[in-house]
C-alpha cells in the first residue's frame, strides 16, 4: 500500500499504491503515515519524494468508506487522513509531492501537507468534495487559502473545479511543472531543497490570509454558492470553512472544518451525491442481451469524424469532437452557421489557453457528401424529421466507407427505422447529445435492435473521450430521458388547467432543486419542438381525427394548452413569449404574462373547469411521481438497465438536483409504499390519465418488501431486458 525505497542515496521514495486511483482508505492512510515516519527516522535519508502508482498521484479519500459502503466508520477514515497530512507537514525532512495524473480531494490535501509540489504538465488538481456533498476535511480549506490566497481558494473549494498543472503553477499551488518524468524531476528538485528550512513551507504555520475586501468577497461567494447550490448544503459549508481560514487561527479553522464535515458526512444529501458518483461509474459497464458487454467488445478507433448539420446541436457536437483532438468534416449549407462554429471554436481555444488555429485546423467545412467518405463515424444532426433522416441515412449508406458508423443525434425518433434505411443496420446507433452539446455531460447511446456490439462500444467510448458520461438505452419513442419527460410535462399542464400558474409550478420544482421549472425549460427549448412531435403522432394539428374533443385523445385526458400557445405564435424565448413574457425575441428574463393568465381563465371557463387552490405537495407529487412511474416502466421493459442509468440521465441531462440523487433514488428515499399509495390516490382522482396508474414493477418491488435501490439492478436481470 505504501512502499518506501531509497533512490540515489539520501532521497527516500514513498510510493502510494492502491489501484485504480490510489484512494486513501483509512488503512492506506495509516500505512503511508508509518512509511513517512520510518523514512524520517532513517538517518541516511535527507529528503522524501512522495508519488502515486500507475500514472496517478491520488484520487482522494476512499469514497466507498465515506459512503458507508464498506465497514469502516467514517470518523476513522477522516481522522486517519488528517493524522497522515499532519505527520507529513510536521516531518523534519523536506517532503516533495510528485504529482501526475490527478491529485484530487484528500489527494491534494496530502500534497498540501508536503513542503514542495512538482506536477507533470498533464496533471489535474482540485478539491471536488463539494460534488460529493462534502468539504475537504483534512485541512484543505485551511491550507489552500494560505498557499494560493483567499479568493482563488474560495472559488476552488466552493465549486470543486479542478485545474491544469499550468493553472496550478500560475496560482502558486505547485512549485514546478515538468513534461518529462515526474519522479526524476521531483528527485532532482528534492536534492536541491534538501537543506532548505521548512518553517515557512508548513502551511499551517502561515498567518490567516485576510484580504482587505473580505466581507464583500464572502458575501458575493455566499450568494453565488446559494444560487448555484439549489438547496445543497455543501457549497455553503465550503464558504463557511474557507472564511474561517481568513478569520481564525489554523487550529480553530481546522476544528470548524471538522465540525462542518461531521454535519455533512451523514447527511441524506451527501449519500445522494455519492450514489450519483457511483451510478455514473456503473452505467459505463453496459451489456447487450446477446452477452456482448463493455469488457468483451472493444471499441473501434475514431480518428476522423463527420457532423451533418451545424444547427444548435450539430455545432456543439463538432466543438466537442475538436476539443477531444478529433478531426471533423462538418457539412452545412448555411454559411451563417459556419461563422457561429468558428467563433465557438475560437472561444473554446481561448478558454483552454490554446491558439485558435490549433482547433480551427481540425475542422473542414464542406457541402459535398463525398468529403464524408473517409470518416470513421458520422453524426447526423439535421432537423428532427424522420423522412428526412431516413433519406439521409440511405444516402450515407452508399456514400460512406462500408465500415463507417452512422449515428443519429435524434432525441426521440426511431433508430431502427433509420437503420432499416441503410445497408449496414448493425453500424447504426443513436447518439443523443443534450444542448448545449459541448457543455452538457450526458450522452444517451441508443442501441437499436440490430446495433452491433462494436457500434455500441464505439459510441460509448467516444462519449467518454468527449468528457461525457455515456448511458446505453434501448430504442423506444423518446428513449429513456424524453420518454419520462412526457408524463411530467403533462401533469404540469393538467395542473394549469386545474388552477395553477406556470410560475407556481416552476417555483415548486425550482425549490426542489431543479435548474429550471418545467415551463421555463419548455420556453428555453422552444414549444414548437413538442408541437411537431404531437402533430406527427396525430395528437395536435390537422391530423387530429374530426370530432375528437379538445381535451381528450384516444379516450384519455389531453391538455391542448401548449398547442394553443404555438397556434398563437408563442414558441418560447425565441419569439419573446411562451409560458412567460421575455424582453424580446431571444430574451432570457422570464416575467409572468397577464395575457397568459387571461388566456388560462378563458380556457378554464370555456371547458367548465373550476380553478382550485393547489398546494406545493400536490405539484411535486404529481409531476415527480408520474415521471418516476414512467421510469419504472422503462426498467420493466429493459429500456434502461438499472435505476442508476435513469438517475444519471436525469442528473446530467435534465437538471435534476444531484443532492436528491435522481428520480428513482428520490422515490426509493421517500419510500416505495408511500409513492405507490399516492399514485393510487391520484389515479382514483384522474382515472383517465394512464401515466398515473402505478407500474407493475413498482407494485412488484413493494410486494417484495421494497428492497434497497442498490439491489434493483440485480433483480431486474430476471425480468425481460433489451439491455
Ligand atoms: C476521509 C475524509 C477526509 C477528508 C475529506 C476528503 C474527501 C475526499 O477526498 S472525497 C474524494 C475526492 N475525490 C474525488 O472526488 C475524485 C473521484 N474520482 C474521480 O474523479 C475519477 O475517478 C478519477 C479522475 C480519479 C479517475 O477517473 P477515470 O480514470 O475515468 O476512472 P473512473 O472514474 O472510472 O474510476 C475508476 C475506479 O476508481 C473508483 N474510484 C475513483 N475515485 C475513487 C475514490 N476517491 N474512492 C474510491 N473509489 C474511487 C471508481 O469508482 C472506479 O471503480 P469502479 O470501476 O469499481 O466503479
Amino acid at each position: 500500500m505504501a512502499q518506501y525505497s531509497r533512490v540515489r542515496g539520501s532521497v527516500a521514495l514513498l510510493r502510494l499504491t492502491n489501484p485504480p486511483v490510489n484512494a486513501l482508505s483509512a488503512a492506506v492512510s495509516r500505512d503511508l503515515e508509518r512509511a513517512v515516519r520510518s523514512a524520517c527516522a532513517d538517518s541516511a535519508v535527507r529528503v522524501l519524494v512522495l508519488r502515486g502508482h500507475g500514472g496517478t498521484f491520488c484520487g482522494g479519500a476512499d469514497i466507498r468508506e465515506l459512503a458507508g459502503l464498506v465497514d469502516v466508520p467514517f470518523r476513522v477514515g477522516v481522522s486517519s487522513l488528517v493524522a497522515l497530512v499532519d505527520a507529513v507537514e510536521a516531518a523534519e525532512k523536506p517532503v516533495v509531492a510528485a504529482i501526475e495524473g490527478v491529485a484530487l480531494g484528500g489527494g491534494l490535501e496530502l500534497a498540501l501537507g508536503c513542503h514542495f509540489r512538482i506536477a507533470h504538465g498533464q496533471a489535474r488538481l482540485g478539491l471536488p468534495e463539494v460534488t460529493l456533498g462534502l468539504l475537504p476535511a483534512a485541512g484543505g480549506t485551511q491550507r489552500l487559502p494560505r498557499l494560493v490566497g483567499f479568493p482563488a481558494a474560495l472559488e476552488l473549494v466552493a465549486t470543486g473545479r479542478d485545474v491544469s498543472a499550468e493553472e496550478a503553477l500560475a496560482l502558486g499551488l505547485v512549485d514546478h511543472v515538468t513534461d518529462g518524468d515526474v519522479e526524476e524531476a521531483a528527485v532532482e528538485f528534492a536534492r536541491r531543497v534538501a537543506d532548505e528550512p521548512l518553517a515557512s513551507r508548513r502551511l499551517s504555520t502561515r498567518p490567516p490570509p485576510r484580504p482587505a475586501d473580505l466581507d464583500t468577497l464572502l458575501q458575493v461567494a455566499l450568494e453565488r454558492a446559494q444560487r448555484r447550490a439549489r438547496g445543497a448544503l455543501a457549497p455553503v459549508a465550503c464558504v463557511q470553512a474557507v472564511r474561517a481560514a481568513a478569520t481564525l487561527p489554523f487550529t480553530q479553522g481546522l476544528q470548524l472544518e471538522q465540525e462542518l464535515m461531521a454535519a455533512l458526512l451523514p447527511s441524506n444529501q451527501a449519500r445522494a451525491m455519492q450514489y450519483c458518483f457511483f451510478a455514473q461509474r456503473i452505467v459505463g459497464k453496459w451489456s447487450l442481451p446477446g452477452g456482448a458487454n463493455w469488457r468483451n467488445s472493444p471499441a473501434r478507433a475514431v480518428s476522423r469524424a463527420a457532423v451533418i448539420g451545424l444547427g444548435t446541436m450539430g455545432r456543439g457536437i463538432a466543438v466537442s469532437l475538436v476539443r477531444a483532438g478529433i478531426p471533423v468534416v462538418a457539412m452545412e449549407t448555411d454559411e451563417k452557421q459556419l461563422r457561429v462554429v468558428t467563433a465557438m471554436l475560437e472561444r473554446e481555444a481561448a478558454k483552454q489557453r490554446r491558439s485558435p488555429d490549433s482547433y480551427l485546423q481540425l475542422v473542414q467545412f464542406t457541402l459535398e457528401r463525398r468529403d464524408l467518405g473517409d470518416a470513421d463515424l458520422v453524426v447526423e444532426a439535421v432537423f428532427e424529421d424522420l423522412a428526412l433522416k431516413k433519406r439521409l441515412f440511405a444516402e450515407l449508406s452508399s456514400s460512406c466507407r462500408p465500415d463507417t458508423l452512422l449515428c443519429s443525434n435524434t432525441s426521440a425518433l426511431d433508430v431502427d427505422a433509420l437503420a432499416a434505411a441503410t445497408r449496414r443496420p448493425e453500424l447504426v446507433v443513436g447518439m443523443h447529445f443534450f444542448a448545449p452539446a459541448h457543455v452538457m455531460k450526458l450522452l444517451e447511446v441508443v442501441c437499436g435492435a440490430r446495433s452491433s456490439p462494436v457500434a455500441v462500444a464505439t459510441a460509448m467510448q467516444l462519449g467518454k473521450r468527449l468528457g461525457k458520461v455515456s448511458v446505453a438505452v434501448a430504442n423506444c419513442p423518446g428513449f429513456a430521458g424524453n420518454r419520462m419527460l412526457k408524463p411530467y410535462v403533462e401533469q404540469a399542464s393538467f395542473l394549469l388547467e386545474e388552477g395553477a400558474t406556470p410560475q407556481q409550478v416552476d417555483a415548486v420544482l425550482e425549490d426542489f432543486g431543479f435548474a429550471m421549472g418545467v415551463f421555463r425549460m419548455s420556453d428555453l427549448s422552444g414549444l414548437d419542438v413538442g408541437w411537431r412531435v404531437r402533430e406527427e403522432a396525430g395528437l395536435a394539428g390537422p391530423t387530429v381525427p374530426p370530432g375528437e374533443s379538445a381535451r381528450r385523445r384516444h379516450g384519455c385526458r389531453y391538455s391542448p394548452l401548449a398547442d394553443l400557445l404555438c397556434e398563437h405564435g408563442r414558441l418560447g424565448q425565441k419569439t419573446g413569449r411562451g409560458w412567460y413574457l421575455y424582453e424580446g425575441p431571444g430574451g432570457r428574463a422570464a416575467t409572468p404574462d397577464p395575457w397568459l393568465h387571461d388566456f388560462l381563465d378563458q380556457y378554464r371557463r370555456r371547458h367548465g373547469l373550476r380553478p382550485r387552490r393547489i398546494d406545493q405537495q400536490e405539484v411535486l407529487e404529481r409531476c415527480l411521481y408520474a415521471l418516476a412511474n414512467e421510469g419504472f416502466r422503462i426498467l420493466e421493459e429493459g429500456v434502461a438497465a438499472g435505476p442508476e442509468d435513469i438517475d444519471t440521465i436525469y442528473v446530467l441531462g435534465y437538471g435534476w438536483p444531484a443532492h436528491r440523487g435522481g428520480p428513482m433514488y428520490h422515490v426509493a428515499a421517500v419510500g416505495l409504499p408511500a409513492v405507490l399509495s399516492r399514485l393510487e390516490h391520484f389515479r382514483r382522482l384522474h382515472p383517465d390519465v394512464p401515466q398515473l396508474r402505478p407500474s407493475a414493477l413498482l407494485r412488484h418491488l413493494v410486494a417484495e418488501g421494497s428492497p434497497p435501490i442498490s439491489r434493483w439492478r440485480e433483480l431486474l436481470k430476471g425480468l425481460r431486458s433489451q439491455l
